[in-house]
Parts: C-alpha cells; sequence; structure tokens
C-alpha cells in the first residue's frame, strides 16, 4: 500500500516481567524473558499452556503493563518504540488475540468497513484484504454464520487492513482442520517472503513445527531456547528438542 513503512521492523524484548496478583497470590506468567524477532521469516512463540505466550503478546501490544523490562518494535528507521508510542500503530503492526469480537449480524465486508474507517484507511482496501485472504466468495454473509477457518480468515483481514510490516497472531491455528492449516502456512510464508516480521503463537510444537523458520520456546514463562529451526533442532524433531531440554518427558 504505501511505502513509508518500509524497514528493518524487529520485535525486541528484553528482561521482560509479569507478576499478576498481591504478594499472598502472586502468579509469576513471564520471569526475565528476552528475544528479537527478525523481518523475512515466520518466528513460531512456542511453549505449553500457562507458559506466558498470550501475557508476552499482550505485552509487546501495550495491553498489559509489564512488572519490569520492555517490549519494543523498531518501526525502520525511527528506532524503538512501544506500541503504545507509535503513531498510527495498525499500520505498522496487525495483531490477531485469540479472541476477537465480531458484531454477529455484521457482514465479513461491513465489518471490514467499520475497522477500516477506524484506522484512516479507504473503503477500497476492504476489497483488497478481502481478496488476501480468500475470503471474498463469503464477504456477504453475516459473521455469525461463519466456520472457524472462516472467523480466522477475518481475523486476519482485520489485522491486514494497514498494511502492516509486522503481523502478531496467537494462536492461529486454533481450531482449524488440515486445509486450513496447509493454507495458513503459506499464507505466513507468503507473508514472511514480502520481508515481514512473523509472530505466532503455539501450544502445538508438532504442527508449528511445519510453519515456522524460528523459534523461540519458553516454559513457566522463561526462555527454553531460540534459534532458527534448523539450529534449535539438530538431534530430532521440534518436540523431542523440547522434551530433551525440559526433561518434561519424566
Ligand atoms: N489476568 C491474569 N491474572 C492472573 N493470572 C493470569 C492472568 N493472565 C494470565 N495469568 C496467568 O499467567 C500464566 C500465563 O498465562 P498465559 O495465558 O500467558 O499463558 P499461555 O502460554 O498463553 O497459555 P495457553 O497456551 O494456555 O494460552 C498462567 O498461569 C495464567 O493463569
Amino acid at each position: 500500500m504505501d511505502m513509508l513503512n518500509q524497514g528493518v521492523e524487529m520485535i525486541r524484548v528484553r528482561r521482560l516481567r509479569k507478576v499478576f496478583g498481591g504478594a499472598s497470590a502472586a502468579v509469576t506468567a513471564v520471569d526475565d524473558l528476552s528475544f528479537d524477532v527478525v523481518p523475512g521469516a515466520v518466528t513460531g512463540f512456542l511453549g505449553p499452556n500457562g507458559a506466558g505466550k498470550t501475557t508476552t503478546l499482550r505485552m509487546i501490544l501495550g495491553l498489559v503493563t509489564p512488572t519490569s523490562g520492555t517490549a519494543t518494535i523498531s518501526p525502520g528507521e525511527t528506532g524503538d518504540k512501544r506500541y503504545a508510542d507509535l503513531p498510527n500503530p495498525s499500520s505498522v503492526v496487525g495483531a490477531v488475540l485469540d479472541k476477537s469480537a465480531f458484531h454477529p449480524a455484521r457482514t465479513c465486508r461491513d465489518h471490514l468497513g467499520v475497522y477500516a474507517r477506524m484506522g484512516g484507511y479507504p473503503d477500497s482496501r476492504v476489497a483488497e484484504v478481502l481478496d488476501l485472504v480468500d475470503a471474498t466468495s463469503y464477504a456477504h454473509r453475516q459473521a455469525r454464520g461463519l466456520s472457524t477457518g472462516m472467523r480466522q480468515r477475518l481475523n486476519l483481514a482485520t489485522a491486514l487492513l494497514g498494511d502492516p510490516r509486522v503481523l502478531i497472531l496467537d494462536e492461529p491455528s486454533n481450531g482449524l482442520d488440515p486445509e486450513g492449516i496447509a493454507w495458513l502456512r503459506r499464507f505466513l510464508r507468503d507473508l514472511a517472503g514480502q520481508g515481514r516480521t512473523v509472530l505466532v503463537s503455539s501450544h502445538v510444537l508438532s504442527e508449528a513445527e511445519q510453519m515456522v523458520d524460528h523459534v523461540v520456546i519458553i516454559r513457566r514463562g522463561r526462555l527454553v531456547t531460540a534459534g532458527p529451526i534448523a539450529d534449535v533442532t539438530k538431534d530430532g524433531n521440534l518436540e523431542q528438542t523440547y522434551l530433551a531440554l525440559t526433561g518434561a518427558a519424566a
């Protein structure tokens, strides 16, 4: 869409920590976590249920305030910024979190129209993003009647309205059938192939393995390992590597 956002967009997480609750019932959801997410690759943010993935993504997106540490995005030449300090965040970062709300009676096209207006994007962008996610054929349908896969595509379309160079997706393969997962894999690869920074969380390591180029694996809020998947999984598959690194098989 516009060329202003071209640049090297990194996500940088540094010594990030989040403790929920008071002293008597404190839960450390994220604990001294540091990692980078680089452009031009799909990075899997992986770990078991409750590992702290959603909390970390919400901190990157300014929806949860860190107890300490920082999560920043560098939108090209202007240097690191917290999400909340980005001038027009939806043109830099597109996000799909687990629970996205649709007005049940609104059609896909109308839903996108509302979000396009909110972001200040032209109405013509609606048809473009519908096309990008192969959703034009059901654009006239109401959100209440959509399948899980269709909803997921509508979420992706919404996140892409501002043509962001950074995509953050929380468990995008949840509930998808094998065809949907294959579609998602191709789609994420295309986005990364365009030089975008793509961070996608999953608790299903075997599924993520097919989908990602880099991994950041966490457990109990802490980093287990990070790097290109070929380096991380030298001696086997991702699941075996995870079990070996954490001793979680025992
Ligand atoms: N608002 C909150 N208040 C208290 N505890 C919370 C809150 N949000 C998350 N937690 C706790 O923080 C920990 C990490 O949760 P989080 O949802 O970030 O994990 P996750 O890796 O995304 O898990 P899943 O794969 O199940 O979605 C869990 O112990 C969770 O119960």
